[in-house]
C-alpha cells in the first residue's frame, strides 16, 4: 500500500495529491490519500512507499503549524523508504530542494525530483502529478 499524505491551505496541493494517486492506481498499485491532520506519524511510516505533498509556505518552507512538526517526527523513520515529494507554490518554488536534501540526509530514497506546480495544477501539471505517481509505484 502506498500512502499519499498532504497539507494544503487552498486546495492546490490537495488536487495534486489526488492526481498523484491516480497515477499510482494507473500503475496497478493500491493507494490511500490522507490529509496530514488525519494520519499519525506511525501510520505514515507504515506505508510501503510514501508520496508527501506540502505547499510552499513561510519563506520557502514547509507549512509550520501542522506539516513541519509531522514531517520532523517522520524523518527519523524514513531510512530505506521510497518517496516522492510535491507541492504547489506561488512565487518562489525552491522549498522542495531543501526538503529533498533533508529526506536524503535521513536515508530516504527519492524516486524523482520534487514536483513543484505553480498555483492550481493545469492539464500539464495534472499529467506531471500522474507521472510522479506512476514513477513511485514502479520504483
Ligand atoms: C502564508 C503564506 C506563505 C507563503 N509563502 C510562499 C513562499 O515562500 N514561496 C512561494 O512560492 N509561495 C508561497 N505562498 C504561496 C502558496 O505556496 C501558493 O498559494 C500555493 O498555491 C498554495 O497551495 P495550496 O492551495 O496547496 O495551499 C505562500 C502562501 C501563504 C498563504
Amino acid at each position: 500500500m502506498i500512502g499519499v499524505i498532504f497539507w494544503s491551505g487552498t486546495g492546490n496541493t490537495e488536487k495534486m495529491a489526488y492526481e498523484v494517486a491516480e497515477g499510482i492506481k494507473a500503475a496497478g498499485q493500491e493507494v490511500e490519500v490522507k490529509s496530514v491532520s488525519e494520519v499519525s506519524v506511525d501510520d505514515a511510516a507504515a506505508y510501503e512507499k510514501l508520496a508527501l505533498g506540502c505547499a510552499d509556505m513561510g519563506a520557502e518552507e514547509l507549512e509550520d503549524g501542522e506539516f513541519e512538526p509531522f514531517y520532523a517526527e517522520l524523518e527519523s523513520k524514513l531510512g530505506g523508504k521510497k518517496l516522492a515529494i510535491f507541492g504547489s507554490y506561488g512565487w518562489g518554488g525552491t522549498w522542495l530542494e531543501d526538503w529533498g536534501t533533508r529526506i536524503k540526509d535521513a536515508g530516504g530514497e527519492l524516486v524523482a525530483d520534487g514536483l513543484a506546480v505553480l498555483g492550481e495544477p493545469d492539464d500539464d501539471g495534472i499529467a506531471q502529478c500522474q507521472e510522479l505517481g506512476k514513477t513511485l509505484a514502479n520504483a
